[in-house]
């Protein structure tokens, strides 16, 4: 049971509230001391406080002091004020000091029971963005805590200071790249550059000056002598993605290079020693392919001295919700949108999607959703679903909630689309730019 702290001084008011809050295991504290107390034994996650408390039961000095001494040992806490009937001043004092809500006496039940419901749903759902932000900053840039993400990092922790060549297989947008990175920032190299070149969206003539470069006048257009890739990377890391793409004949160029670790521009004759760590990655049977004799042999044995399977992302689908909040904060401060997290329907459609193995179709999801998004929570509209049935989340069967979602929706997407320009929304909509106005304020959309 989730414990929640009631703080009143008047033993009538905390029976009713004990006796309305039979789903929490309650505790009961009637002044600053021991409320102190109670917060540092049972760390509730929510808190009803009765700003009137002794000495001074008449003002709400001595719980306001109250509230700040909370919020400066747990932070975290959704404290719920609760004032006289005739005391906003005092309420919203204590909303600007950090309170999560207020509520002016009488007490009724059910109204305090919806707002200390939703008190504990969003602590909830902070701690679980706060623990995804914990994870997601303590690992090179791979994210995710499946069991297969954590054995990578392993891996990659185990591979980075030694000199082995390492082959990254996996699909199309699995992390290969941010897995040949993470080799790299582990790496005592991880100071020089990364460089990464995909072998398959480079014209075969091209790719071996890319790779080599070449002197002045090697070639028609060879204007002035230049550093290849591989020059470049020096003392750092060279990532040849798609390798099984690599022309035969210059693989034979490339096994040279890694047996010896010099290379020969193009048009040169001299021979330049090369300090760089090769990491490849291929989506393509390469054994397969050695004994169709379109890949070399020796270079296959070279290349893959080591292998790391890349999970696609639907064999780990633990990594989701992690990744999800990752691209959140980074679009939220690309795109300087005041996003915190996900709401819960957001958070329950993104676990229920059938992610393909592809990560980037997440992060598009996710970038859009924290440009349509009017809220400081991100909703499964906001991420584009909205066919309950393919998406498994509960659509509300009640039909105001249903309207309400819809024009929340409308509103969104007018708004997005006439580039936060209200009169522009108001006219796509088809209604009067106040009726637009109240309905913002109706529904708390936030208008950047
Ligand atoms: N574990 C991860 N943590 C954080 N971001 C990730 C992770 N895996 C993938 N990404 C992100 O997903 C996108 C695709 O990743 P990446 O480019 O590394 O995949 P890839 O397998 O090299 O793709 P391709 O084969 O198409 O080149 C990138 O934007 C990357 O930042």
């Amino acid at each position: 049971m989730e414990k929640l702290l009631i703080i009143d001084d008047d033993s009538g008011v905390q029976k009713q509230l004990k006796w309305s809050f039979s789903d929490y295991d309650v505790i009961l504290a009637s002044d600053r001391e021991s409320a102190i107390a109670a917060v540092r034994r049972y760390e509730p996650k929510v808190i009803t406080l009765d700003l009137g408390l002794p000495p001074d039961e008449a003002n709400a000095s001595e719980g306001l002091a109250a509230l700040q001494e909370i919020l400066a040992i747990a932070p975290h806490t959704k404290v719920i004020v609760i004032t006289g009937n005739d005391d906003r001043t005092n309420a919203l004092k204590a909303i600007a000091a950090g309170a999560y809500d207020f509520y002016q006496k009488p007490v009724e039940p059910e109204v305090i029971n919806v707002i200390v419901s939703r008190a504990f749903s969003v602590a909830a759902i902070e701690e679980e963005n706060r623990k995804m932000r914990a994870v997601a900053g303590s690992d090179m840039g791979v994210i995710g805590n499946s069991a297969s993400i954590d054995r990578m990092r392993m891996m990659i922790k185990r591979i980075a200071p030694t000199s082995i060549t390492a082959l990254l297989l996996g699909e199309s947008g699995t992390g290969k790249e941010v897995t040949a990175n993470a080799v790299h920032l582990a790496s005592d190299r991880k100071k020089k550059p990364f460089i990464a070149i995909n072998c398959a969206s480079i014209p075969e003539t091209l790719l071996e000056s890319e790779l080599f470069g070449f002197e002045k006048g090697a070639f028609t257009g060879a204007h002035k002598t230049t550093k290849g890739k591989i020059e470049c990377a020096e003392g750092g890391t060279l990532f040849l993605d798609e390798i099984g793409d690599m022309p035969y004949n210059l693989q034979a160029k490339l096994l040279r290079f890694l047996q010896e670790k010099c290379i020969e521009r193009l048009g040169g004759r001299q021979e330049i020693p090369v300090d760089v760590r090769v990491i490849c990655a291929t989506n393509q049977n390469l054994e397969q392919m050695v004994q169709e004799k379109s890949f070399r042999e020796d270079l296959f044995y070279r290349v893959s001295e080591i292998t790391l399977n890349i999970p696609p992302l639907r064999d780990r689908e633990e990594d989701v919700l992690i990744l999800a909040q990752y691209f959140l904060q980074q679009y939220a401060a690309e795109y300087k949108r005041n996003v915190k997290g996900f709401s819960e329907d957001g958070l329950s459609a993104l676990k229920n999607h059938k992610w393909p193995g592809n990560i980037r179709e997440l992060q598009n999801k996710v970038k859009s959703s924290v440009i349509m998004s009017t809220g400081t929570q991100v909703t499964a509209m906001d991420l584009g679903f909205f066919d309950h049935e393919d998406q498994g989340y509960e659509l509300s069967l009640n039909l105001r909630a249903v309207r309400e979602q819809a024009e929340t929706l409308a509103i969104q997407k007018a708004y997005a689309l006439s580039t936060g320009n209200m009169s522009k929304t108001a006219e796509l909509l088809g209604i009067t730019r106040p009726t637009l106005y109240s309905l913002v304020e109706k529904y708390q959309l936030t208008i950047n």
